[in-house]
């Protein structure tokens, strides 16, 4: 007798393991080619402990600690963590700001083969659930308080929504994060009696490392998992591209969650390199100045509104900044007119980063000439990553005309986790990630950004679904309809400009965004500015996509704009 199969997984069925594969073809050849080594994170920063122990790898606030330091704290962590039962491959939520428990915590996780999900300081319940819900979370790490905002409290949220996420600990150690944690345990507990007698690694290179988060260009983040192979491939070319050795200095002054901080080279690709990472908790520039006079920082990664500010107030900062040598711009466009302020006013190389935590970098080199470092967003890491530029109908466009920027390459995912329909969606059959991004290819093989097809907000390099703000909208009471659009802006290169067709009474803007701050969500994602239409303009077409509303809406405030400007 046969039987069908039946679906029999009980409803407390385990999440899904984060995996990613390449094909067995590309793997050999990535391996064969020497970017994949089989190395990881845990059996590095043993290795480079155990090189230069005394030299010094993190500082931030009041901590300095040297590669033989941080390697204690990892492990000790580590054994602490598993001590109190999380199991090899679990997921574990890190919330934390730029301290340099931050950086102990994701060691400590890589050690013992736990899987790190970096979610942003300014993220809130709403996005942490949907992080532990999409990644099956266990633990969730956060800092007590930091500017302002109770983490602790979040946690127990967070616990009541998912009791899943059975595990909790505070980070309270730094003198910027004060607060009682509340009934959690705390990090310093494990630094101080956690058995530091663990293996320097569990892991695989081909295992899935950690899941970093998607800018989200149409609906809610995804879960995106980087292997060890793939990762630190990225950072060994990233610090040699960069010029990175072990007298390097650099300042974290983006929050170091982001993937650009993070390893293009970031804190990740400064300690491959054997060199020291100074963490600046909060993003102003009179901080970062004071931090890059006393530790004679040599590299920083900016946003271009942040490199703004810091072009702006550093010369009459009264600060030594002739330590800088290299200020690395990306997230956003940068203007030509402020690239070519940064070596006059810093003394620094300017190099453009354009990169996607889904995998491609693509840097200037530090030896470009001018041309291109000031009008182009750089050439990709690697001989291997494989460009595509297509036109509306897939076919490749002309040599340097625009088009739809696709890839893949030895550190471009294959697949989100666990979400098949996002996966239909942003790749093809044979592998290509569709960036999203409009570029064209220059005469030399760097690439300029043109914009992007998907309906984001690039708000000073945080990308906002335009879909899940509207949805945010949708849920008030008197919003009958709601599209969001991105609006040029001079400072931080785009904002948020949200259209509603209101139902019954007219709400007030401020009570709107009151709404959208309450739903949970990271402060960044509240619309700039609100405009109430009767309607939306219906077409020939009755049925408008979303997205033709978009541009359609956008037009016209940009025209309303500009006869505004006029009439002054
Ligand atoms: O996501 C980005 O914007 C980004 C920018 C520069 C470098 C990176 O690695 C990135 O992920």
């Amino acid at each position: 007798m046969t039987t069908a199969p039946t679906s029999t997984a009980p409803a407390s069925a385990e999440p899904p393991r984060p995996v990613q594969v390449w094909p067995d073809a590309f793997a050999a050849r990535y391996r064969a080619a020497g970017y994949w080594r089989n190395e990881t994170f845990g059996a590095w920063l043993r290795e480079r402990a155990t090189a230069h122990p005394d030299r010094l790898a993190v500082v931030g606030g009041s901590q300095r600690w040297t590669y033989a330091e941080l390697d204690r704290r990892a492990s000790a962590l580590a054994a602490g963590f598993l001590g109190a039962g999380l199991r090899q491959g679990d997921r574990v939520l890190v919330h934390l700001p730029n301290i340099p428990d931050f950086i102990a915590v994701v060691m400590g996780l890589f050690r013992a083969g736990l899987i790190p999900v970096y979610a942003l300081p300014a993220h809130r319940i709403t996005e942490i659930e949907h992080f532990a819900r999409g990644s099956g979370a266990r633990a969730y790490i956060a800092a007590a308080t930091h500017a302002g905002f109770d983490y602790a409290a979040l946690a127990l949220e967070l616990q009541g929504r998912l009791p899943r996420v059975a595990h909790v600990w505070i980070a309270a150690r730094d003198a910027t994060v004060q607060s009682p944690a509340g009934p959690f345990p705390c990090l310093d507990d494990l630094y101080a009696t956690a058995s530091a007698d663990v293996p320097a690694s569990v892991s695989q290179g081909r295992d899935v490392a950690f899941l970093q988060i998607s800018g989200g260009s149409t609906g809610l983040s995804k879960l995106i998992p980087r292997t060890h192979d793939d990762y630190i491939y990225t950072l060994r070319e990233s610090a040699r591209i960069c010029g990175l050795d072990e007298h390097a200095v650099f300042l974290g002054a983006l929050p170091i969650a982001h993937n650009f901080p993070m390893s293009s080279p970031g804190f990740l690709g400064t300690l491959y390199a054997g060199g020291r990472v100074v963490l600046c908790p909060s993003p102003d520039p009179e901080s970062a100045f004071e931090l890059v006079e006393r530790e004679r920082v040599t590299v920083t990664s900016l946003v271009p509104p942040l490199l703004l500010q810091w072009l702006d107030r550093a010369p009459a900062s009264g600060r030594d900044l002739g330590s800088l040598r290299v200020i690395q711009v990306g997230g956003a466009k940068l203007s030509a007119e402020i690239a070519r302020r940064v070596r006059p006013v810093l003394g620094a190389t300017l190099q453009q980063v354009f990169g996607m935590a889904e995998g491609l970098v693509n840097y200037t080199r530090l030896d470009d000439p001018d041309a291109l470092i000031i009008h182009t967003q750089g050439r990709p890491i690697s001989p291997d990553d494989e460009i595509l530029i297509l036109d509306d109908e897939g076919r490749p466009v002309e040599p340097g005309q625009a088009g739809h920027l696709l890839t893949r390459g030895p550190y471009t995912i294959r697949a989100y986790h666990d979400n098949p329909s996002a996966n239909a969606r942003s790749f093809t059959e044979d592998g290509y990630y569709r960036t999203g991004d409009v570029v064209r290819m220059t005469p030399e093989g760097y690439l300029e950004v043109q914009g992007r097809a998907g309906d984001h907000i690039n708000r000073a390099g945080e990308k906002i679904s335009a879909e899940e703000i509207e949805d945010h909208l949708l849920s008030h009471p008197q919003v009958f309809d709601a599209a969001v659009v991105s609006v040029p802006d001079e400072y931080l290169g785009e904002r948020s400009c949200a259209f509603v067709i209101p139902k019954g009474e007219r709400p007030r803007p401020a009570d709107l965004k009151r709404w959208i701050r309450a739903r949970g969500i990271a402060d960044f994602k509240v619309p700039d500015q609100v405009v109430f239409v009767e309607r939306f303009a219906s077409t020939a077409a009755l049925k408008i996509s979303r997205k033709a509303l978009r541009a359609q809406l956008r037009a016209q405030l940009l025209e309303q704009e500009q006869r505004d400007r006029a009439a002054q």
